[in-house]
């Protein structure tokens, strides 16, 4: 698998798409996934339920989908915060894309569907998550001031280059998943969800 990893506003969502295009990849992300599942968007998961619901049923979303069909999958900006999915994530071809808080707060002014934008801080969250992205990035490609299309490029030509080298073992994946296979994550009544290109809003 190619996860995508970093901040908020990063351009996880929207370069994970025209990524998985390039590759000829399904793409599925674990936002989405956690939406079809619990058949809310995720702000309101925040409310109601409180983060720490949202965040296991992120945790859930991520293993089901890592242990799934070959993907290029985006994560939210906030799952890598627990050890466990830090820990699934050795398996696959992590790609950070890095984002100052600057150029976050120009991308998502006015954005009410992150409730995490909105809390005090917002600079210590990321400087800290930004830490340990670096650490499980297998890659790392900088987004500020470059289009969402040059980044998936960045992108691209990086985890072309890593997917070829046989010594990966689990990285050592087709970059070409055969007949494009459906990224429909069965929801609880049996629809395809959570996966590809319109099922949810962006966030
Ligand atoms: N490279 C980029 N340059 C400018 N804006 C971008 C870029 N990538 C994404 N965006 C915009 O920033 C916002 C957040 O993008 P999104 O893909 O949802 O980020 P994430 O999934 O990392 O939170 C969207 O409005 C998107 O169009
Ligand atoms: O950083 C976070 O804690 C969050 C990021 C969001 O995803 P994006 O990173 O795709 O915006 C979403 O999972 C939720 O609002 C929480
Ligand atoms: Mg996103």
């Amino acid at each position: 698998m190619i996860v995508l990893v970093g901040f908020m506003g990063a351009g996880k969502t929207t370069v994970g798409r025209l990524l998985a295009t390039r590759l000829g990849l399904p793409f599925v992300d674990t936002d989405h996934v956690v939406e079809a599942r619990a058949g809310r968007p995720v702000r309101e998961i925040f409310t109601t339920d409180g983060e720490a619901t949202f965040r296991d049923l992120e945790q859930a979303a991520v293993e089901e989908v890592l242990a799934g069909p070959q993907a290029v999958v985006s994560l939210g900006g906030g799952a890598c915060g627990r050890e466990a999915t830090r820990e699934v994530l050795r398996e696959h071809v992590v790609v950070h894309l890095d984002v100052s808080l600057p150029e976050v707060r120009r991308r998502t002014a006015g954005d009410v569907s992150r409730p995490v934008l909105r809390r005090p801080g917002l600079e210590e969250l990321h400087a800290a998550r930004r830490t340990v992205f670096h650490e499980i990035a297998d890659v790392e490609v900088p987004t500020d001031g470059r289009r969402a299309e040059d980044v998936a490029g960045g992108v691209f030509d990086a985890v072309a280059g890593r997917l070829a080298q046989p010594e990966n073992g689990a990285r050592d994946a087709p970059l070409r998943a055969p007949g494009r296979p459906e990224a429909g994550i069965p929801a609880a009544d049996g629809a395809p969800a959570g996966a590809s290109n319109d099922l949810a809003e962006d966030r």
